[in-house]
């Protein structure tokens, strides 16, 4: 069963701006999922709504089953059994640790050794054994976020609602929380819906991620779906930090500018694309280039098939490599660089391995009908 269920859940806001536009969605059970999304997608509205912080316009949304929000149907927060974190962590300073965790098991009239048992057990599951009775401001920052996660499942909620809850943490503390709570949410089994504007924590942490714009859903899947499979060069530019190039499609081939040639076999194309009738003639295109797919080879390695050479703009040295940009007939391309060291200035051939293409007038809001297939090699 889903455990958050929403059925054309749309809001519009008093000021005209749209919140939520027709969404359906299904949490099921035990999953994790990330709402991924730019600034003003709708990420928060969708999630608050789920809490009932706001209350949708149209639509049904339903809670393990029961319906907490649509017509004639009104459920407030409190009633929701749902467990919040939000960035700020926002545990009470003049409590203890113990003290603001079992709040919500008083607030349900729980016996106070039962509240006392289980506020030590959740403190356990956080890792914060034995914290009980220190002040907050004697944590550190990490330690009053395992607080406000504790304080959050200690209810047994039936999901959990995370908002950039790991977002004012510094790394390393914020890749040992991710960590910590990957782990803690799939040993409890716990349902869970979380905000976040980092591409790489959403797409580590969850079972599945929906990308967002202009408050829809523009493609919901699996990690490795959204990377492989992206529906749009919307999802493949938010997504994999994609770089766009406009061409041609010929006979299985994809031409840009300058004569460059990329063969049908890296390619996945779009149905739109890739279709009987369409193959033969020339048909204006989009290909996404994740930095993944591109190699940028230094410019005496030889011919790789990109007449053109290109030039570096930055090399960024990360533990795995170097994130350089280059500059190429006019445009950025975006690699990953492995195995030499690019600096500024230096002639690059670029390669693409992979490309997705898209119908050029998939790009935009209608790009979801666009959906790649693998073009077998
Ligand atoms: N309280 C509000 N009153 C009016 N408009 C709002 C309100 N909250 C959000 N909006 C608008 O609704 C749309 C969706 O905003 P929302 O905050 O849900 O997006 P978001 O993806 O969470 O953005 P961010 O990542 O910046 O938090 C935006 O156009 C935003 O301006």
């Amino acid at each position: 069963m889903s455990s958050i269920s929403l059925q054309g859940l749309h809001h519009v806001y008093a000021n005209g701006h749209v919140g939520l536009s027709n969404v359906d969605l299904d949490v099921h059970d035990g999953e994790f999922l990330a709402l991924l999304g730019p600034s003003g997608s709708g990420k928060t509205t969708l999630l608050r709504s789920i809490a009932g912080f706001v209350q949708p316009e149209g639509g049904t949304l339903c809670l393990g089953g029961r319906p907490v929000a649509g017509p004639g149907v009104w459920v407030p927060p409190e009633k929701r059994n749902l467990g919040m974190v939000f960035q700020d962590h926002a545990i009470w300073p003049h409590w203890s640790v113990a003290r603001n965790v079992g709040y919500p098991l008083r607030l349900a009239g729980l016996p106070r050794k039962d509240a006392e048992a289980r506020v030590r057990s959740v403190l356990g599951l956080v890792g914060l054994d034995g914290l009980g009775e220190r002040a907050p401001a004697a944590l550190s920052g990490g330690q009053r976020q395992r607080v406000a996660l504790a304080r959050a499942i200690a209810g047994a909620p039936q999901a959990l609602l995370l908002d950039e809850a790991l977002s004012s943490l510094d790394e390393p503390l914020r890749a040992r929380l991710r960590l910590d709570l990957k782990a803690l949410t799939s040993e409890q089994g716990l349902t869970s819906v979380h905000v976040t504007h980092d591409r790489a924590e959403a797409l580590a942490l969850a079972d599945r991620v929906a990308v967002l714009r202009a408050g829809r859903i523009e493609q919901i899947g699996t990690p490795q779906d959204l990377v492989r499979n992206p529906a749009s060069t919307f999802v493949a530019s938010f997504v994999s930090d994609a770089v766009l190039l406009d061409g041609t499609w010929v006979e299985g081939r994809l031409e840009l500018a300058g004569g460059i040639s990329i063969p049908g076999e890296r390619l996945d194309a779009g149905p739109c694309v890739g279709a009987d009738g369409l193959g033969h003639s020339a048909v204006a295109v989009t290909a996404a280039v994740s930095p993944m797919d591109l190699v940028l080879h230094p410019n005496n390695a030889g011919d790789t098939g990109w007449a053109p050479t290109g030039v570096v703009t930055s090399a960024l040295y990360g533990p795995h490599g170097f994130d350089v940009s280059a500059d190429w007939q006019g445009r950025t391309l975006r690699a990953h660089v492995t195995g030499w060291v690019p600096k500024p200035g230096d002639r690059v051939s670029p390669e693409v391995l992979r490309a997705h293409v898209f119908a050029s007038d998939a790009v935009g809001p209608a790009a979801g009908a666009a959906r790649p297939r693998l073009v077998p090699a």
